[in-house]
């Protein structure tokens, strides 16, 4: 057991999930090849526990066991998020806007830089360059129609830019392309490729970089949140905790990674190698066999790692998984910061899951926005301007704006507000200039541009919010009767052999 807690250590945060009753620990024999993801898929298709693999079939020297569905959601009323709550230090019984209000909490104040120790437990054995052979790990197969063998969807890709001022965390795919190479899927607007191109300017061959997986958890959802140019995780991390993150030197480079990482390859990301990538089954929900695309190539160079590590996985696909609950509300929260430091009167941001992480729904402070006198057209056109044109925008493709009397954490009341107040073409602006997102099939696979367009901002609040306010009742059983009533019915409700309500 690591003394840190959960949100400071994979190992801590494995220990809460078996306390909250949301781990599954699993000592039958596990094949990597397929078996494992697809018992990851159905746990996320399910919203069941997080299963932990202690008997990975061809596992040998610690390396490795396997822990599916990190950051997935439970079924547990009240305890939805509470895998989520255990990677940011928050009760089970977070909300997701507390969750969000976590991961924005640094956002104006200072970092807090890491802790450099000379040595951590992901230094506990190591495998040197020529004896590395990744074929002879057992690497998971998270998809049938995968185009190899996707080590990497949930580690944590270090890389620095040339100055060494700004270090970055990111998660992005990466599947195994020779005995000791990955090639991962790292496409613009993302600062992999980013950092990547500004190496490439300075004419460097090889970056130096470093993939960690078993990662702090609060580091895994910095990883996988759209922080400003610039901004390093480590630091902004630090604040959010309000203590240094403990890190150690890479052997190879002098990459920093976390001490207590469960497996850490160091090594150099290729600034002109290529190789196939692709495809696979990805947040969206569809694998398009055979479709592969043109990655960057990692050389691994050292492999260090804790006794018996585990390797994290996020096995994707329809929702919902870490690519909904991480990504997708990551960038919501951050598309929230974004509107709300350009001033506009944007109380709460949402990524509904049945959406897949293609929405983000945002709440709009009313009082605020009459006070602007404006139309819903001007407003619909001025969100899209700003949320469409920086980079927390780019995976979405609409933007739906909703009233105080929607909780938009709510698929029921989102819905019932887009389809009853958002009237098709009159009530939307569309988008056609911006930057689109490939990965959503209407894109990369649609009638279009597939990197161009496709983007439109919903406005689901009537007219009458942006004069003098809601005119209307809701015929619901909360607003639709005298509150003498409503209390009459409640006391009765299980006398009349009504099942009880769910609070
Ligand atoms: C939580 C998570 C986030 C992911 C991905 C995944 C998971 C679990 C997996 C690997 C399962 C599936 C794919 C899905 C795919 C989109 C991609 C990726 O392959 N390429 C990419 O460019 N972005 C990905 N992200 C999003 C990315 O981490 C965030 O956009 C983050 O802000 C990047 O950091 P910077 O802002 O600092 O640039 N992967
Ligand atoms: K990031």
């Amino acid at each position: 057991n690591d003394p840190e807690p959960a949100h400071l250590s994979f190992r801590s945060f494995i220990n809460a999930l078996r306390e909250d009753g949301d781990l599954a620990d699993i000592d039958s024999p596990i094949d990597p090849n397929l078996q494992a993801a697809a018992i990851t898929r159905l746990v996320c298709e399910t919203d069941d526990k997080a299963p932990l693999f202690h008997n990975i079939i061809g596992a040998k020297d610690g390396l490795w066991r396997i822990l599916g569905a990190p950051g997935g959601i439970r079924k547990t009323p009240g305890h939805q998020y509470s895998r989520l709550a255990r990677h940011v230090a928050l009760p089970p019984t977070a909300s997701l806007h507390d969750i969000m209000d976590k991961m924005l909490s640094a956002t104006h104040i200072p970092p807090i830089e890491p802790e450099i120790l000379s040595t951590g437990p992901c230094k506990e054995n190591s495998i040197d360059g020529p004896d590395i052979d990744l074929w002879k790990l057992p690497l998971p197969q998270i998809h049938q129609s995968d185009g190899g063998k996707y080590v990497q969807t949930f580690g944590v890709h270090i890389l620095q830019s040339p100055d060494g001022t700004w270090t970055n965390w990111s998660i992005s795919r990466a599947m195994v392309s020779s005995k000791n190479k990955l090639v991962s899927l790292a496409a613009n607007p993302q600062h992999i490729r980013l950092i990547h191109d500004q190496w490439a300017k300075e004419g460097k061959k090889e970056i130096p970089w470093a993939l960690a997986f078993g990662v702090p958890p609060t580091a895994a959802m910095a990883a996988s949140m759209p922080l400003p140019e610039g901004i390093s995780d480590p630091g902004y991390v630090g604040a959010m905790c309000g203590e240094p993150i403990k890190m150690v030197k890479c052997d190879t480079n002098d990459i920093l990674v976390p001490a207590n990482s469960e497996i850490v390859f160091e090594g150099t990301f290729s600034v002109e190698e290529t190789a196939s990538e692709g495809p696979f089954g990805e947040m969206h929900g569809y694998t398009f066999p055979g479709k592969s695309i043109i990655g960057n190539v990692h050389t691994i160079n050292k492999i260090t790692y804790r006794n018996n590590a585990i390797l994290p996985i996020s096995s994707c696909g329809r929702m919902t998984d870490e690519t909904h609950t991480m990504l997708g509300v990551l960038a919501a929260a951050r598309i929230r910061q974004v509107c709300q430091d350009a001033g506009l009167p944007i109380i709460q941001a949402s990524c509904p899951w049945f959406a897949h992480a293609t929405w983000t729904v945002l709440k709009v402070d009313t009082t605020k926005l009459r006070a602007l006198k404006t139309t819903g057209k001007e407003f619909a056109k001025k969100v899209g301007d700003l949320v469409f044109n920086v980079k927390p925008g780019f995976a979405m493709h609409r933007l739906i704006l909703v009233g105080e009397d929607i909780d938009i954490y709510n698929d029921k009341d989102v819905l019932w507000a887009y389809t009853t107040r958002c009237r098709p073409n009159l009530d939307e602006v569309f988008f056609e200039e911006v930057l689109g997102f490939r990965l959503i099939p209407f894109m990369g696979y649609g009638n279009g541009d597939p990197i161009k367009g496709g983007k439109v901002v919903s406005d689901a609040l009537l007219p009458v919010e942006y004069t003098t306010g809601q005119n209307w009742e809701t015929c619901n059983f909360k607003n639709a009767y005298p509150k003498s009533v409503q209390d009459q019915v409640l006391k009765d409700w299980e006398s009349f052999g009504f099942a009880k309500l769910q609070e």
